[in-house]
């Protein structure tokens, strides 16, 4: 039975082939008459490499797309032109070029790309992160002041306390059992529990979750397949290759981007049936975004939708990336690790927690996430901006619809603007008027401009509360044999948009403050 019906199947493939064969030719040819058009246009674009049919630098970018356009940034300089497939694209790699299009030419490059990541998973575009125009200024409006405003980041501290707690007791749980716990799952499910406490007053990860064991397993199912799908789609670069679907990414955006949707859909019918109130008086973010909506005020339904999936995803990866590579480097270099110790017993001492109060006089570790970010921005090239008209950048040409790819990651690392600049080195910041606010364009982790990070107060406060608590709670040691220089600073990309470590950071923890301190918390191990 079976051989009998592969001919036809094979048919039918063969004909898909030709068919998008022909497509691509005339595909080609359509772009060798665009060039020819740009060329009668006499468009100055920015210098660049080479590029091929059909793909043009496509495949300049390799693995590590960042890594790919610092080569390009030391050959062509800190504006680059590339075509990606049928998108035009520049690379921004120096501080006076960033500050140029984030803050001098800010409105004309504000646009986001959208393509099928966009449509599948996060709603048309209709959240924020990747909205234009007056919608997204509705978004941003929304999000600022009800959500995000320093009052509702206030409200929120006993729930990342707790939350924290949590997570530090089963860590040193596992201490006590002399088990080493992978550093980057912990880090994550912390991040993502305080983010689902805040949209749903629920946590989904680790020991001690209050959602339902089949929501638990439904959304930790969805993220792990989220990362599984990546985030590249060919489609978006070479159209005519899109039915082609290669590596099922967008079959798998569509599972995904359903699954998504219903268990929003089920969040947001359990929110409206306990009367959008809350849960002991503080109302969970979807309990006010749903209000708004009711009051006739909000946003649209797949609006909240595409808001919840953008917090979600935002907010949780990106704190986690840099907790992991700030412990990461401090485990590899334990004199800063000392440093940090030495500052949190003299300013917080040994006979209570950190309290958020505390974060502010704690000078070593802000320089300690400075750091962290200069060499291990949790978003290499922020979220790639779009133009949204054709404008002339140092005397060249860039079209309309062209990605703006900042590359943070080679500014960070720019000998010309740091010393030493591959070295781990907290104490460049300890006197240095350097901010992660955008204002300083040589260190942008949150972007600058009016497309800044949205959660960059409440993601500061979470990395550096997370960090401080668990290096003043915990005694943080290698698994036995592992030297400070053998812990790995690998780095993937693909999978997640932020560069998680390709091997996770294993450590061992103990107790570090008299047993009296962790039982007046609450804390059980
Ligand atoms: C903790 C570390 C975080 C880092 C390093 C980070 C970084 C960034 C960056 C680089 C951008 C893009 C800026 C640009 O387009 O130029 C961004 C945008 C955004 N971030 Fe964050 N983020 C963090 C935490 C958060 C948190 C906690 C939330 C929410 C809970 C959040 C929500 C958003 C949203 C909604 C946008 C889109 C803003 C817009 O397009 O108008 N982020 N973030």
């Amino acid at each position: 039975m079976e051989s009998s019906r592969q001919p036809p199947n094979l048919q039918v493939n063969m004909y898909w082939f030709y068919g998008v064969m022909i497509a691509g030719v005339l595909v080609w040819v359509v772009q060798l008459i665009s060039a020819v058009n740009q060329n009668k246009l006499k468009l100055k674009l920015p210098p660049g490499p080479p590029q091929w049919p059909f793909v043009g630098n496509l495949l300049d970018l390799g693995k590590m797309p960042h890594h790919a356009m610092t080569s390009m940034a030391k050959k062509y300089g800190d504006l680059v032109y590339l075509r990606l497939g049928v998108v035009h694209a520049v690379v921004v790699s120096s501080p006076d070029m960033a500050k140029e299009f984030l803050k001098v030419q800010d409105s004309v490059f504000s646009g986001r790309s959208s393509g099928v990541q966009s449509k599948l998973i996060f709603y048309d575009s209709q959240g924020l992160i990747l909205s234009v125009g007056d919608h997204w200024r509705l978004m941003r409006k929304v999000t600022t002041l009800e959500l995000f405003s320093t009052k509702r980041v206030k409200e929120g501290e006993p729930i990342r306390r707790e939350e924290l707690l949590i997570a530090i007791s089963d860590l040193l749980e596992k201490g006590n059992a002399k088990e080493t716990v992978k550093m980057d799952p912990f880090l994550f499910g912390l991040a993502i529990n305080n983010i689902t406490r805040l949209l749903f007053n629920e946590t989904y990860y680790g020991t001690k979750v209050t959602g339902a064991p089949q929501d638990c397993k439904t959304l930790q199912d969805l993220i792990t397949a989220n990362y599984d799908a990546g985030f590249l789609v060919i489609r978006d670069f070479i159209p005519w290759l899109g039915p082609l679907d290669l590596g099922g990414t967008e079959a798998k955006m569509k599972k995904n981007g359903r699954g998504f949707d219903a268990f929003f859909s089920k969040k947001m019918d359990e929110h409206r049936a306990q009367g959008l109130k809350g849960r002991n008086g503080l109302p969970a973010l979807v309990d006010v975004l749903l209000q708004l909506q009711q009051d006739g005020e909000g946003p649209s339904e797949p609006a909240i939708k595409g808001l919840l999936m953008d917090i979600l995803l935002a907010g949780s990866e990106t704190a986690a990336s840099v907790e992991t590579w700030a412990l990461t480097e401090l485990m590899r270099h334990p004199e800063a690790r000392q440093k940090l110790l030495t500052e949190l017993d003299t300013v917080v001492g040994r006979d209570r927690l950190v309290e958020e109060a505390d974060l502010v006089n704690l000078k070593y570790l802000q320089a300690v996430v400075k750091e962290t970010f200069r060499l291990h921005p949790a978003l290499p090239f922020l979220v790639p901006h779009e133009s949204l008209s054709a404008t002339k950048v140092a005397g060249y040409d860039i079209p309309a619809k062209t990605r703006v790819f900042v590359n943070i990651y080679h500014i960070g690392r720019d000998p010309s603007l740091w010393s030493d600049p591959l070295s781990f080195n907290p104490d460049r910041f300890l006197d240095s008027p350097i901010g992660v606010r955008g204002q300083n364009f040589e260190l942008l982790p949150f972007g600058s401009g009016r497309r800044i990070c949205v959660g960059l107060n409440l993601g500061m406060l979470l990395i550096e509360l997370n960090l401080a608590q668990i290096l003043h709670t915990c005694e943080l040691s290698l698994p036995p044999g592992v030297k400070p220089e053998d812990v790995d600073i690998e780095e993937k990309f693909g999978e997640q948009v932020t560069t998680p470590k390709a091997v996770p950071l294993e450590i061992v923890a103990a107790p570090r403050l008299p047993s009296r301190v962790y039982k007046e918390a609450g804390m059980v191990f």
